[in-house]
């Protein structure tokens, strides 16, 4: 936005502006407008807790009727993207969401019933994770911890007349095993030099995103309660991964550990409809340096490289 606010004038005592200089008129057959990463905090003071929600969110409204917006100059009844900021923390503070994915739904219930105008909105929601502090072994009642890249994303897209369909992503939930994990049996070839192993470590920063099996409840997309699905998932996830506690689960390759885990994912929640999980294999080069070095190499010093990555994803549907 430029600093200079020059006074709107009389249409008719204007002099015409130039505004297009294209010769010929095409079909605009995809369009749409909306704002991103507006950043909100919204924080909950009960008598005994305080709960925070910091959320960096996208919104998009769609209606065909704004064609005339990008085709003929003219800006009637168009929801400016400031304005879709503006709603943003208006519905932060009416909220009783206490999820990613409710901030969305309520978002678009919100500009559809606003504005008739719309025939769909959409609202990604990325939700930074804040740990309660753990003081003296106990939960903090206002006190907050940061870790990692990890974030906790909602996505509703709500046509009207339709009902909202919501997806959930895991972001950046990084993770590291220190045994338990091998890759031996591939293809060998003149082209390969990686030696089969079956000991080494595992580590990837994991995307897992799944949809829902069921109709949503057309009138506020209230009938999943999707923080506590959330924690099912993540801890289906994690102990596919790692196994138990203590002993784990060996890990014959990324692929047959992430399909273990959405399959586990799949049983444990019977209103997730499918799960797809990305997984950047990040490895941990044994430093057999050590022995030039005088040091003998044990399983137990490696340089951690994330470039270039394994790339291993799937989908898991039931
Ligand atoms: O779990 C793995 N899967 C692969 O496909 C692969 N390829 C590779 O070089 N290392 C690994 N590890």
């Amino acid at each position: 936005m430029s600093g200079r606010i020059a006074p709107v004038t009389d249409a008719a005592e204007a002099p015409a502006k130039l505004t297009k200089l294209r010769t010929q008129d095409f079909s605009l057959p995809v369009h749409s407008h909306g704002k991103a990463k507006v950043r909100v905090m919204k924080v909950v003071r009960t008598e005994a807790k305080h709960f925070c929600y910091e959320y960096s969110v996208d919104t998009t409204l769609y209606s065909p009727t704004y064609e005339r917006v990008f085709t003929a100059d003219d800006n009637t009844d168009l929801v400016a993207t400031d304005t879709q900021k503006n709603t943003v923390y208006v519905v932060a503070k009416r909220t009783k969401a206490d999820s990613p994915e409710q901030f969305a739904v309520d978002l678009c219930k919100h500009f559809l019933s606003e504005y008739s105008i719309l025939t769909g909105a959409e609202a990604l929601v990325r939700q930074v994770v804040w740990e309660r502090a753990v003081v003296d072994g106990s939960d903090h009642d206002h006190g907050w911890i940061k870790r990692g890249p990890e974030m906790n994303v909602g996505h509703c897209k709500f046509d009207r007349d339709d009902v909202p369909v919501v997806t959930s992503k895991l972001q950046g939930y990084t993770i590291f095993k220190s045994t338990q994990s091998g890759f031996a049996n591939y293809l060998q070839d003149k082209y390969t030099l990686l030696p089969p192993c079956e000991e080494r470590c595992l580590s990837t920063e994991m995307d897992a995103t799944w949809t829902y099996a069921g109709d949503i409840d057309g009138d506020c997309g209230g009938s999943f309660d999707y923080s506590s699905l959330r924690t099912t998932v993540v801890s289906e996830l994690t102990k596919g991964i790692f196994g138990p506690a203590s002993g784990g689960v060996f890990s014959v390759s990324l692929q047959a550990t992430i399909y273990d885990a959405g399959c586990m994912v799949l049983t444990a929640c019977p209103d997730v409809k499918n799960i797809k999980i990305e997984t950047p294999n990040k490895h941990y080069l044994p430093y057999r340096q050590l022995e030039t070095l005088g040091e003998t190499f044990e399983d137990d010093v490696f340089t951690p490289t994330d470039e270039p990555s394994g790339t291993i994803q799937c989908i898991v549907e039931r």
